[in-house]
C-alpha cells in the first residue's frame, strides 16, 4: 500500500491487541487472556487511526512503496495499547499531604471529612483558585498520567459545589479536551459533598433547578461538552434518593451514569445503578450480592479504586466474585488529594496483588473494559484497524513487566503515543530484559 502514513512500529517483540474482533468489553476468559501477537508490525494513519496489525513480514510487503513520518524499531521491545484511567479527579487546589498524616495516626476518611477537612478543605481552596492556576496544575498532572502510559483519562469536577466552581472546573477540563494530546472524558460531579450551609436536599434541588439547566445551555452552544454525571452515594453526604433524582436527571439531558457507590457503608448503589442503565459504577467495597448480579445483567461497569482501598485500609471490593459472576470489571487510579497516584501500572500491581485479579485481568480492565466505562471501546481500549492509534511501548521482551516492577514503569516506558504522535520519548529507559 503506497502513500504516506504517520507512524510505523516494526517487528515488536509482543504486540497485545488486548482483543481483535471489536468486542466492547472482555468478561471471564476472554478477559484472562487477552490477543497477543509476536514479531509483528504496526501502521497508523494520517488521522491517527491504526491501519494495519500484523507479523512484521506481511506489513512489510503491504507497505513497501509506502512513506511514513516516524518509523520506531520494536525489535526487543513490547507494544500495548494505551491504558485508560476511568476515574480521576485531577482539576483542584489546595494541599492534603498533612491529612495522609492524620489518617496514620489512625483518623478515618469520614472523621476528617465531617470535621470540614477532606473534600471541604479542596472546596475551600478550588473555589479561591484562579481558572489559569487550576488549568496549569491539571495540565501538570495529564503530563504526569501520559508518562505512566495513560492516553484516555476521565476527570471529574466536583470540588466546586456551587454553579461557579463547578463550571470553572469544566472549563478548565473542556480547555484541556481541545488543546493537549489526552484523551479525556468529562465528567460533572457536583454531588461530591453536600456544600457547608445546604442540606443534601437543597443541594440535590441545586443541582437539578440551576446546574444541570445550565450544562444543558452551554452543551447546545457548543462551549462546554460533559460526557458523565456522578454523585458520591454515601451515608452522611447522598443518599439513595437524592442520589436517583440527580443520576436519572442527568441522564435526562443525554449524560452518562457513572457513579461512586458502596464505598464505606452499603448502600445499594448497585441495585440502584443497574436499575438506572448507569454505564459504571466505582468503588464498590460494601457492594451486595444482590448488587454484583444485578450490575452483570445491567452490563453496568465497576471501576475497582485499588489505591484507595489500599489508602485508606478499606476492605478490598470482590474484584474474583465480580468476575466470575460476569460483571465488566475496569481500573481507575482515582487521583485526587486523598489518593495522590497517577500510575495506571502502579494500579494494575495492586489489583493483582489485594485484589487477587490475574495480571492478564488487570490489563484487560486497564484498557478495553475501562473505555468500556467511559463509553469509548469503539475507539479506544485496544490494537485494532480503525481504532485511535493510542499506544504505549515499553522497554522488555514480555508486557508483564509493566505490571510486575511496582513504581518501576519510570524506567521501563520508552513511549506513548496518542493518534500515531510520540507525546512522551524516554531515550534513557533501560532494557530491562537484561536487569
Ligand atoms: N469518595 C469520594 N471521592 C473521592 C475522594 C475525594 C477526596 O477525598 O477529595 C474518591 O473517589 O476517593
Ligand atoms: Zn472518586
Amino acid at each position: 500500500m503506497a502513500g504516506r502514513h504517520r507512524l510505523l512500529l516494526e517487528n515488536a517483540q509482543q504486540l497485545v491487541l488486548v482483543c481483535g474482533r471489536g468486542e466492547e468489553y472482555l468478561l471471564r476468559e476472554a478477559a484472562a487472556s487477552p490477543a497477543l501477537l509476536r514479531g509483528a508490525s504496526l501502521v497508523v494513519g494520517l488521522d491517527g487511526c491504526i491501519k494495519a496489525v500484523g507479523p512484521a513480514d506481511v506489513i512489510r510487503s503491504q507497505f513497501s512503496g509506502a512513506t511514513f513520518e516516524r518509523i520506531i524499531d520494536c525489535s526487543g521491545k513490547c507494544v500495548l495499547p494505551g491504558l485508560v484511567d476511568a476515574h480521576t479527579h485531577p482539576v483542584w487546589a489546595g494541599d492534603r499531604v498533612h491529612e495522609f498524616a492524620m489518617k496514620l495516626a489512625g483518623a478515618s476518611y469520614m472523621e476528617i471529612h465531617q470535621a470540614g477537612g477532606g473534600i471541604h478543605f479542596t472546596v475551600e481552596h478550588t473555589r479561591k483558585a484562579t481558572e489559569e492556576e487550576l488549568f496549569n496544575t491539571f495540565k501538570h498532572r495529564l503530563e504526569r498520567m501520559r508518562r505512566a502510559g495513560s492516553t484516555l483519562v476521565e476527570c471529574k469536577s466536583g470540588y466546586g459545589l456551587n454553579l461557579e466552581t463547578e463550571l470553572k472546573m469544566l472549563r478548565v477540563i473542556e480547555r484541556a479536551k481541545q488543546s493537549m494530546d489526552i484523551g479525556i472524558s468529562s465528567t460533572y460531579c457536583g454531588a461530591h459533598s453536600v456544600p457547608k450551609g445546604k442540606t443534601a436536599t437543597e443541594a440535590t434541588d441545586d443541582i437539578i433547578n440551576n446546574h444541570l439547566p445550565k450544562l444543558k445551555e452551554l452543551k447546545l452552544s457548543g462551549e462546554i461538552h460533559v460526557n458523565n454525571i456522578d454523585v458520591f452515594c454515601e451515608k452522611g453526604v447522598f443518599d439513595l434518593e437524592s442520589t436517583r433524582r440527580i443520576l436519572q436527571a442527568g441522564k435526562d439531558i443525554g449524560l452518562q451514569i457513572n457513579f461512586h457507590g458502596d464505598e464505606l457503608h452499603p448502600m445499594k448503589s448497585a441495585e440502584l445503578g443497574a436499575e438506572l442503565g448507569a454505564r459504571a459504577i466505582s468503588h464498590l467495597e460494601e457492594v451486595s450480592d444482590e448488587g454484583i448480579t444485578a450490575m452483570a445483567r445491567a452490563k453496568c461497569a465497576a471501576v475497582l479504586l485499588p489505591t484507595t482501598a489500599y489508602m485508606l485500609r478499606l476492605k478490598q471490593p470482590q474484584a474474583r466474585k465480580m468476575l466470575e459472576e460476569g460483571v465488566i470489571v475496569a481500573l481507575g487510579s482515582d487521583f485526587n488529594p486523598n489518593a495522590y497516584c497517577f500510575s495506571m501500572p502502579m494500579v494494575m500491581h495492586l489489583a493483582c496483588v489485594n485484589m487477587k485479579m490475574s495480571m492478564n485481568e488487570a490489563l484487560a480492565a486497564a484498557t478495553i473494559n475501562a473505555a468500556y466505562a467511559l463509553g469509548k471501546s469503539d475507539t479506544h481500549g485496544s490494537i485494532e484497524t480503525g481504532k485511535q492509534g493510542d499506544l504505549v511501548i515499553i522497554n522488555s521482551s514480555r508486557w508483564e513487566h509493566l505490571i510486575y516492577q511496582f513504581g518501576g514503569h519510570e524506567a521501563l516506558i520508552n513511549y506513548v503515543i496518542v493518534k500515531g504522535k510520540v507525546v512522551y520519548e524516554n531515550e534513557s529507559c533501560e532494557t530491562m530484559s537484561s536487569y
